[in-house]
């Protein structure tokens, strides 16, 4: 059985204590390979790797030397697709139509915007006056914030792990990564790239574990790491900032959403039902911008539900090698339970179920695995907690609403804040109503559309910070001024 070791100043280790846990392929409950959970040990091995190589040829490195390796691991990524492509499937179950044109690509890009961008980006200079007319010059430098301790989910591995990976090395850190337990594949593989590309050993470190009293606890307990960076749930996320606050070290959180689509009547029809069959079912659910409350207005309700039951029941389940499917597994059984008692607790709590509500019928070969429908519901009260927890799932209510006032106050109505998509052919309204939703991120007749130029991360509960872009540059440096009296 392969066996998935941590890398740690450029080598693969196992695991001092011995202990090795089951990475399942969730499309049919298979033990596919055994991974080694670290300790305190090796989480310190890797803190010291990463501290250790801020002074090494890493931290000497000019910009131009540093985004050529990036690029070299970007390339890296690319010329070896199929494989990271195969491991992603695996680890996830999803689509291999989707992480083929998604999750792989996306991992190679976050690699080069971000050499890119840093190579490109200006600093800020103020001239300012003195008492004795000789002035000043301030201007500004960037320099490494340090040692950062990525913790990444288990929904789009590698596309998050190298979205906060890519632009770190790009500002000169060192990395140690803590990927989910559920998916460590593409992060281990990602070490071979690394190593291949010239990535100085220690710069780039990962330690497979759990989250509490495991790897990733660990790793956020540590004193020696200086910021932090985590996509994932909202109570993790506060577990996580209080550990950092030991020490005041600095955290970038991009954390749950319970996200609203608003449909107007005004719509083009066509669009708003691909674009929400698409936010409420892709990766089966599990993107964290995904829309699980849907509000449309009433005119064109029932024909909406209608459309959007139908292009639900048009998905086709099935394991990644079945070129035909387009709708995987959840990610464990674990997380099926968590769906499923959401799907038992809408029919508890009086919902119409449209289409799906449990667990679909699958070959023998596939019985094992963490299959379950997508689901539909209408008629829940706005308290459920069905409409104001995020379920994670390939699920969405569909509720109707009469005026935009109602539509952007039920919007608006819960702690999160990640994204909205908004549909409407009337541009008037369409810019009015973003700018009132209390979100980070709003889609104006599409979903998860992305510039990577561009701000991310959620309000209210959903985050704090904003990466992304040149926000990513603000996290990942360290900003000095210089005031030089002339
Ligand atoms: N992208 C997103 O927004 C994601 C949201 N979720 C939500 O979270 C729910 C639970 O899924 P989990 O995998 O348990 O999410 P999680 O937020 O607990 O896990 C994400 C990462 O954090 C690590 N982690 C967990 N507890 C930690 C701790 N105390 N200290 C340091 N690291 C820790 C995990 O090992 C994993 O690498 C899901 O049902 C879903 O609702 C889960 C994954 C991704
Ligand atoms: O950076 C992106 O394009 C995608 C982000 C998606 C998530 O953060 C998520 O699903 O957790």
């Amino acid at each position: 059985m392969k066996e998935i070791k941590h890398y740690i100043n450029g080598a693969y280790v196992g695991s001092a204590s011995g202990r090795l846990f089951d990475n399942i392929n969730p499309a049919n409950g298979r033990v596919l390979s055994k991974v080694h959970e670290a300790g305190r040990e090796e989480v310190d091995a890797a803190v010291r790797a990463a501290r250790a190589a801020l002074k090494g040829p890493w931290g000497k490195m000019s910009v131009e030397e540093r985004t050529a390796i990036l690029h070299r691991v970007a390339d890296g990524i690319t010329a070896r697709f199929d494989e990271f492509l195969e491991a992603e499937c695996l680890d996830t179950g999803k689509p291999r139509s989707l992480a083929s044109h998604i999750d792989i690509p996306r991992g190679a890009a976050n690699f080069k915007v971000f050499a890119d961008l840093i190579k490109n980006v200006a600093a800020e200079a103020f001239e300012m006056a003195t008492p004795d007319g000789a002035g000043a010059l301030n201007y500004a430098v960037r320099r490494p914030k340090g040692v950062i301790g990525v913790i990444s989910p288990w929904n789009l591995p590698l596309l998050l792990m190298t979205w906060k990976v890519g632009p770190a090395l790009a500002c000169g850190n060192t990395v140690v990564v803590k990927p989910s337990e559920e998916t460590p594949t593409t992060t281990a593989l990602l070490g071979e790239v690394m190593q291949q590309a010239g990535v100085p050993d220690g710069v780039y470190n990962v330690v497979h574990g759990f989250g509490g009293n495991s790897a990733g606890a660990f790793l956020t307990e540590h004193p020696d790491v200086d910021a932090y960076t985590f996509t994932g749930e909202t109570g993790t996320g506060e577990t996580i900032m209080k550990a950092a606050a030991n020490g005041v070290r600095q955290v970038s959180l991009e954390l749950g959403g319970k996200n609203a689509g608003i449909v107007f009547a005004d719509c083009d029809m066509d669009k708003a039902i691909e674009g929400t069959l698409r936010s409420a079912f892709a990766n089966c659910g599990q993107v964290c911008l995904g829309t699980e409350r849907v509000y449309v207005q009433r005119p064109i309700f029932d024909e909406f539900v209608a459309r959007l039951k139908a292009g639900a029941e048009q998905l086709v389940l099935g394991p990644p090698d079945d070129a035909t499917s387009n709708f995987g597994p959840l990610i464990s059984l674990k997380h099926r339970e968590k769906v499923l008692s959401y799907y038992q607790k809408a029919v508890e709590d009086g919902a119409t179920v449209i289409t799906g509500g449990g667990v679909p019928d699958m070959p023998a070969e596939l019985a094992h695995g963490a299959w379950v429908q997508p689901t539909i519901w209408t008629d829940l009260k706005d308290d459920s907690a069905v409409v104001t927890e995020e379920i994670f799932g390939p699920c969405c209510h569909i509720r109707p609403f009469d005026s935009e006032e109602e539509a952007v106050a039920l919007a608006n109505s819960l702690p999160y804040g990640l994204a909205s998509a908004v549909w409407t052919e009337n541009v008037t309204r369409a810019h009015r109503v973003a700018g009132q939703l209390e979100a980070g991120i709003i889609w104006v007749n599409s979903w998860f559309l992305r510039d990577l130029r561009t701000a991310f991360g959620g309000s209210k509960q959903s985050g704090i910070g904003r990466e992304g872009g040149v926000h990513s540059l603000e996290f990942y440096t360290e900003m000095k001024n210089i005031c030089v009296k002339l």
